[in-house]
């Protein structure tokens, strides 16, 4: 008998991405219900169940010893006393195919089992961990993967030794290759998504975000491979026994029963047809299980809706601009700092340079501070590095860039010289973060109450019930109605505005003294951005917070900010307080962003916007970075470094009469 393993589906392909296809943990009620509304996958479910119940029953079902010989019986045709005949030794053969079934799918879910539990703490290590790890897990598995799975089970069982359990020791090892692929290559997705940045930012542990936020969502794609791998298991484990080197005397496998029909075929030939129906069935029912669940997770199948993040249109040439400019009344009640970092600011940002691996510099010499208690906006067109310098002050850079110069310190401490754990701590703790999209800043895989408890106890000594309390008060603090029923819902079952008072509720977890809010309020309703703003102005007044704004949009840095940082191209330009900025601002950026602001007093007029738009960060003009679009430029602008003097990047800063907000 040749039977070649049925090779195992690798759906990680050859530059190890994850299937675009691979379902979301959200996606899994709609798989299995979807699963079991197809006729095949259903009649192979209910297969699979009834050898089950055979397998765990045999010894209650089975109406003879399946071991015992009885050498009066042999070669008996069916009948009454042997419902399927006997061998050649007399042994019922119907009592020896359930414990067959018995062997098979015992050898089989151990095998998937260990390949599962090693293969998927491998993928998920590999892949979180990227770099080095990956790249040399990945080759040890390229060079098992290019060894036959049968040849290599067989050389396994030759240094640990023959017997069905080493034997399928063996083959679940080779099974960890492909869950471990398959498990890299959906981490290798999930890392990138919102949520797992999200829990970073709430400082939850590598450990926790890889097995409680990111193996929910691994599930899927590996009960499709783990059915493809019991069908593959069980084929292999017939094949050892049919060589003698999987079940012994003991024990009875169909692989063993076909070796042994091998000299009676001409007799009896039911022993070989039995057995081999037994095993071609169990493998054909694994494989079009694993097709149909296959087919129902694909989320063309699931009929559920994606979430979309939605995305910034690169290279805008105005601000998204929405908001009332008459919020500069409000900002003119505030204080207007002195631009020089003082020395009781809360956060101050100095110099700050971050570069990608081939030295491009995403932002270059970005200086502002934040004050205990103030609001300060970072504003900008889209690709202005807004979102880098957040996520650099956080240490939460993608990878392939970093720091490479300057300083960021949080009341005396220096963030960007800290171990990962030291930042951890602070994320989370002393800082907050809310974030564009809130539906995709939530693990769709579990209820909003245990990841606000999650992130509560991550920095607490809490006990699970405390935390919950603390949950139910945070999630009411920001205006959830019927906070401890909600407690038990999915972040697909809120609101967009909902969703980002979770959001919000999460980020205030641990009594942030900063929160920085990106964007807070673009993926929302109109009607709904104001809510939030006025949610988190509320809060930061309430809680005594300094509050981080990143936004496009002036009027909400009128409304809510104290002081005011405008970035173009990787660069601070102008920073300010809010009025000043606003009635007479000092560089011709700032002018142009307030001129595009809509103000809606006179619908037929034509919005105003800024020529050309923000260059890519490896090509940042030579001077000053805005001068190929500035009305006010001369030769002087077009090189050497410009710095923010006084508040502004601008040769021209005091000879520029500027026009403020109309
Ligand atoms: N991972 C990355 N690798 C290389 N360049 C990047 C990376 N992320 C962002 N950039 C580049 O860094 C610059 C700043 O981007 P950033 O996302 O900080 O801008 P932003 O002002 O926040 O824009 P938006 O408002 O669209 O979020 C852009 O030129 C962008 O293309």
């Amino acid at each position: 008998m040749t039977m070649e393993p049925v090779a195992l589906a690798d759906p990680a392909t050859a530059g190890g991405e994850a299937p675009d296809d691979a379902p979301s943990a959200r996606q899994k009620t709609g798989m299995f219900h979807r699963a079991i509304r197809q006729p095949i996958t259903l009649i192979c479910l209910a297969i699979l169940a009834l050898q089950v119940v055979v397998a765990l029953a045999a010894p209650w079902i089975a109406p003879h010893d399946p071991l015992h010989p009885n050498v009066q019986h042999r070669f008996e045709g069916p009948g009454a006393e042997f419902l399927l005949g006997t061998d050649d030794l007399g042994r019922d053969t119907f009592s020896r195919l359930l414990y067959g079934t018995r062997t098979a799918l015992i050898a089989s879910a151990q095998s998937v089992a260990i390949g599962l539990v090693l293969g998927v703490s491998l993928g998920l290590f590999v892949g979180y961990r990227g770099g080095w790890w990956d790249r040399i897990g990945m080759r040890i598995a390229d060079v098992m993967q290019s060894i036959p799975a049968l040849l290599l089970a067989l050389a396994l069982v030759a240094v640990i030794g023959n017997g069905l359990g080493k034997a399928m020791l063996a083959v679940g090892i080779i099974f960890a290759v492909s869950f471990m692929r398959v498990a890299r290559a959906v981490v290798l997705a999930e890392r990138e998504r919102l949520y797992v940045d999200a829990a970073r930012v709430l400082g939850l542990r590598s450990s926790s975000i890889m097995f409680r936020q990111v193996l929910p969502n691994i599930a899927p794609p590996l009960i499709v491979q783990a059915s493809i791998a019991l069908g593959t298991a069980l084929l292999i484990e017939a094949t050892l026994s049919f060589l003698g080197i999987g079940v012994d005397a003991t024990a009875v496998s169909w692989g063993s029963m076909l070796d042994a029909s091998r000299q009676h075929v001409s007799e009896q030939p039911l022993l070989a047809i039995l057995p081999g129906a037994a095993i071609t069935l169990s493998v054909l029912v694994f494989n079009l299980l694993g097709d149909g669940l296959r087919d129902a997770s694909s989320p063309r199948g699931v009929g559920g809706k994606k979430v979309k993040r939605p995305k910034t249109v690169e290279g805008d040439d105005a601000p998204a601009a929405g908001g009332a400019v008459n919020g500069t009344a409000k900002a003119a009640g505030r204080h207007a700092a002195p631009e020089a970092a003082p020395a009781d600011a809360l956060l101050t940002v100095k110099d700050l340079t971050v570069s990608t691996a081939t030295g491009a510099e995403l932002v270059s010499k970005v200086s502002f501070h934040i004050g205990k208690g103030e609001t300060f906006g970072l504003v900008g067109e889209s690709g202005c590095g807004k979102s880098i310098s957040a996520a650099a002050i956080l240490g939460l850079l993608p990878k392939g860039v970093g720091v490479t110069g300057g300083s960021v310190t949080l009341d005396g401490t220096e963030l960007t010289s800290l171990s990962g754990e030291r930042l951890r701590q602070i994320r989370g703790r002393r800082i907050g973060m809310v974030f564009q999209d809130p539906i995709s800043a939530l693990s769709p895989v579990h209820t909003v109450g245990r990841q606000l408890t999650d992130a509560i106890r991550a920095h607490s000594d809490l006990s699970k019930a405390q935390a919950e309390e603390r949950a139910i008060e945070l999630l009411s603090l920001v205006g959830v109605p019927a906070p401890r029923k909600r407690m038990l819902d999915y972040p697909h079952q809120f609101s967009g505005g909902m969703a980002q008072r979770v959001v919000i509720a999460g980020a205030l977890a641990c009594d942030p003294e900063l929160l920085i809010a990106d964007e807070p309020t673009t993926a929302l309703d109109v009607t709904i951005q104001a809510q939030v703003l006025d949610l988190l102005a509320g809060l930061r007044d309430r809680l005594n917070m300094s509050l981080l704004l990143i936004t496009h949009d002036l009027g909400v840095v009128a409304d809510l900010c104290d002081r005011v940082g405008v970035m173009y191209a990787g660069q601070v330009v102008e920073v300010r307080d809010v009025r000043g900025a606003f009635t007479s601002p000092k560089h011709p950026y700032t002018e142009a962003l307030l001129a595009a602001m809509p103000h809606g007093e006179d619908s037929g007029e034509t919005l105003a916007t800024i020529p050309g738009r923000v260059p890519p960060a490896w090509d940042w003009p030579k001077g000053c970075r805005f001068h190929p679009r500035c009305s006010y430029a001369v030769d002087d602008c077009k090189s050497g470094f410009i710095p923010l003097d006084d508040g502004v990047r601008c040769r021209r800063a005091v000879e520029l009469k500027l026009e403020g907000a109309r």
